[in-house]
């Protein structure tokens, strides 16, 4: 009996987090992406928890009370709570920092620019180095082409041959397409 109202209460207290690292060279589009991200996950994890966030929005935007930050809205029982962290790094010599986010992610996202074929040597480099870190080498890995709603942006097939990633075959990775304006 008393295992199963153990069992009974961790499943009441559980928490899932899933991890998700959003990396990318500058101007890649990373912070609409994770707005987008945001807004979509608010949506998605539980009615209650959206209503509740709108609620929130509401007060914010029509009253002069401060509604709960997103982060804050805690579900009583049975939903994934998404936080959310961004991090800026602006120089190149920063993305060492990244290193330090690695360990507990599931799925890295890596966005690139694909209106800009003049730095996909620059991205290509980066994402491999990051393919050999260790701690990454369970992490599903998403590379996202975003701004496909310009002209000049490359399709999924044209990005895979600009980069060349042979170190992808031995890896869970899928390419998408994105824009971060048209949603
Ligand atoms: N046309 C178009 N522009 C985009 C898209 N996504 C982002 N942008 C623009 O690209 C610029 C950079 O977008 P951000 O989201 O700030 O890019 P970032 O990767 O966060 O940039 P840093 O933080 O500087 O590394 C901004 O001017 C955006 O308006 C997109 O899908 N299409
Ligand atoms: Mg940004």
């Amino acid at each position: 009996m008393f295992s199963l109202f153990y069992g009974l209460w961790k499943y009441l207290v559980s928490k899932t987090e899933f991890h998700v690292l959003i990396l990318g060279i500058d101007k890649d589009g990373k912070t609409i992406i994770i707005s987008l991200l945001f807004h979509y996950c608010i949506l998605l994890c539980n009615l209650c928890i959206w209503f509740v966030t709108l609620l929130e929005k509401l007060k914010t935007q029509y009253s002069n009370l401060e509604g709960l930050p997103p982060d804050r809205i805690v579900p009583t029982v049975g939903v994934n709570i998404v936080r959310i962290e961004t991090l800026n790094t602006k120089p190149f010599g920063l993305r060492s920092i990244w290193e330090k986010y690695y360990e507990e992610e599931n799925v890295v996202i890596f966005v690139v620019d694909a209106s800009c074929p003049s730095r996909f040597e620059d991205f290509k480099f980066v994402i491999e180095k990051l393919l050999m870190h260790e701690d990454l080498q369970g992490a599903l890995l998403i590379i996202l082409a975003n701004k496909q709603d310009l002209v000049d942006a490359v399709s999924i097939e044209e990005l895979v041959q600009y980069l060349d990633l042979k170190k992808l075959d031995e890896r869970a990775y899928t390419f998408e397409v994105a824009s971060g304006y048209d949603g």
